[in-house]
Parts: structure tokens; sequence; C-alpha cells
């Protein structure tokens, strides 16, 4: 197997970047991509939740990988979220994706129709068939997905050799335990992503490799600190960058407008424009902004203490 080194640490989703009539900008992906690098983070999760994939083409999608790509050129890990919710969409974009060069590819189980696990491991199986030389990552999501890995599903697929890890968003901690154990004692390394931003340092006590969050992208410099205390061993440390980290997580979800609309306008004051969110995703308010420069201010100043 691989070495995995390159899974282990902090990687921001990357958020679907827009020109000012909702249309995917190639240079802001690229602005974006350049930013996150010049933080230190260990790679980026591409299309995914955060992405915005669900209400992209696969055209889109295939637009912003490649213009990721040609702004990393292998400093950082590259993973592409490619599931489209049919196989035959998924399938292009994971066979899009090794042709690409990214390091893996990750696929959430289909939505809406509720399938028997025996469809859902062909679905995924399909989908890494179609990039037979790339690292495949099951992303757990079941409080957004309506299906839940369960670990028959995941026994299943560990079969399949390019399966390397698990990214857990699944609420409790212990999940990732238990995916990390079964996973190390069937393959002998292997990796879990820790999901929920607001339990990073639990995941990251319990067995999570790193993680992969939908708000690190707006303040790097603090699950990177907090990574570093953990990895030093400095827990009380970790965890009051964590709580910090919580409160911030929680000041940005008092607005009216999405969350990722409340972040883009976040990234807006760190000098990083990438457009706004695509409807039904609700845009920010005027009423927002007074909570959202607040947010600022509470990211700005905690990066002085932490980062
Ligand atoms: C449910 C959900 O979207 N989970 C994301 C990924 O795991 C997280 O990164 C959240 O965006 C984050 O924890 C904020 O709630
Ligand atoms: C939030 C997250 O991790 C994603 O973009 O899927």
């Amino acid at each position: 197997m691989d070495n995995l080194e390159k899974y282990k640490g902090v990687i921001p989703a990357f958020y679907a970047c827009y020109d000012e009539q909702g249309n995917i900008s190639p240079e802001r992906v690229r602005k974006l991509t350049e930013y996150l690098i010049g933080k230190g983070v260990k790679g980026v999760y591409v299309n995914g939740s955060s992405g915005e994939c669900i209400y992209q083409s696969v055209e889109e999608r295939k637009t912003v990988i490649e213009n990721v790509m040609e702004v990393t050129r292998g400093r950082i890990t590259v993973i592409n979220h490619v599931a489209c919710n049919n196989t035959k969409d998924s399938v292009e974009l994971a066979r899009h994706s090794e042709e690409v060069g990214v390091d893996a590819i990750a696929a959430i189980p289909p939505i809406y129709f509720h399938l028997p696990e025996y469809s859902i491991s062909k679905y995924w199986n399909e989908i890494s068939a179609a990039a037979p030389n790339t690292d495949f990552i099951i992303y757990n999501i079941p409080q957004l997905a309506g299906t839940a890995l369960t670990m028959n599903l995941f026994k299943e697929m560990l079969k399949n050799p390019r399966v390397i890890a698990v990214k857990n968003s699944s609420m409790p901690v212990q999940d990732i335990q238990m995916f990390k154990t079964e996973g190390v004692e069937e393959k002998g390394e292997f990796v879990v992503f820790n999901g929920p931003d607001e339990q990073f340092i639990s995941g990251r006590m319990i067995g999570a490799d790193g993680g992969i969050g939908g708000t690190y992208a707006v303040m790097p410099e603090l699950f990177l600190a907090a990574d570093k205390a953990f990895r030093e061993g400095r827990c009380s440390d970790a965890l009051v960058i964590q709580n910090k980290i919580d409160e911030i997580i929680y000041a940005m979800c008092e607005c009216r407008g999405n969350l990722y609309a409340v972040m883009k306008e976040i990234l807006k004051d760190r000098g990083v424009d990438i457009g706004s969110v695509r409807a039904p995703l609700e845009p920010v308010s005027s009423a927002d902004m007074e909570k959202i420069k607040k947010c600022s201010v509470m990211i700005n100043e905690a990066i002085k203490a932490f980062g």
C-alpha cells in the first residue's frame, strides 16, 4: 500500500468559487487554491458539500478540479469528491480525476432513494474502478446523505484495495474509532478523517489522522494550531483553541444567510473574493453584515492569540 502520510493533517474543504453572475470562476478557484497553500495546509478537499457539488454540473466540477490541479502541481494533497447521485456521471468524474492526477477521489452514497447496501457498494466500486490507480475515500455523512455507513457495508468496501480512508462526518466520535480499528485490522494502515469541525480535537484524540472540514478555510491558522498542539501532546492548549473555534462556528451559524455564504463574506475580509452561493442556498442579508464583521474580528483575534 502507498504511504498514507500525505493524508494526515488539516485538509480544508474547498468552496464553490463564483463570478458576479454566479458562474464558476476559474480565476477565483486558482486564487482560493493559492491562498490555502500559503496557509500551510496538508491538502484540499474539492467538490464536496462545501463545493456545493450537488448544485453543479459535471462540466463545472471538471473545470474546478482542473484549475485546482494546475495551481497545486504536487505541492499539496488533492482529494476530489466525485459522487453525482448517478453512477454514470460519477464514473465520468472519477475517470477525469485520474486523468488530471488527483491523489484520491471520494464519494458519498447515492442520496434520495434509500438503496440496499449491495447497490451502494456496487455504485462506489464502479466509481473506484473508473480511477484504477487512484485512492478511494468513503464519505460518511448520514445526517445529510440519508444513509449511514454500517460496519457491514464498510467491511464490504474494505475488500477494494483502493479504499484507503473514511471521511467521517457522523456525530458520534466513537464511529471514528470503529472505522479506524476495523480498517487497520484489515489493511495494516488506514486513514480516518474527522468530519465535524466542532469535534476536531475529540476526533483526533480517538484516532482520526487529520480532518477535512467546511470551516477550515476561513480560519486555517486555528485548525493548524490545534492540530500542532495535539501532535505535541499539549492537549489543554488544543482544547482551548477548539473551544474558540466552536464559538466562532456558532456565531457564524447565527446569520440568516447560509453558512457557506457567511464564510465567503469572511474570506472577502481575508482578501479572497469567491462570490456568493448558488440558489437555493441563501445569500447573506444586509442584517447579517454586522454579525459577519464580528465573526471576522473573532477570527483575527484568535489567530493573533493562537495562530
Ligand atoms: C454536516 C457537515 O456539513 N459537516 C461538515 C463536514 O464534515 C463539517 O465540516 C461542517 O461543515 C462543520 O462542522 C460546520 O458545522
Ligand atoms: C464540509 C466538507 O467536508 C465537504 O465539503 O464535504
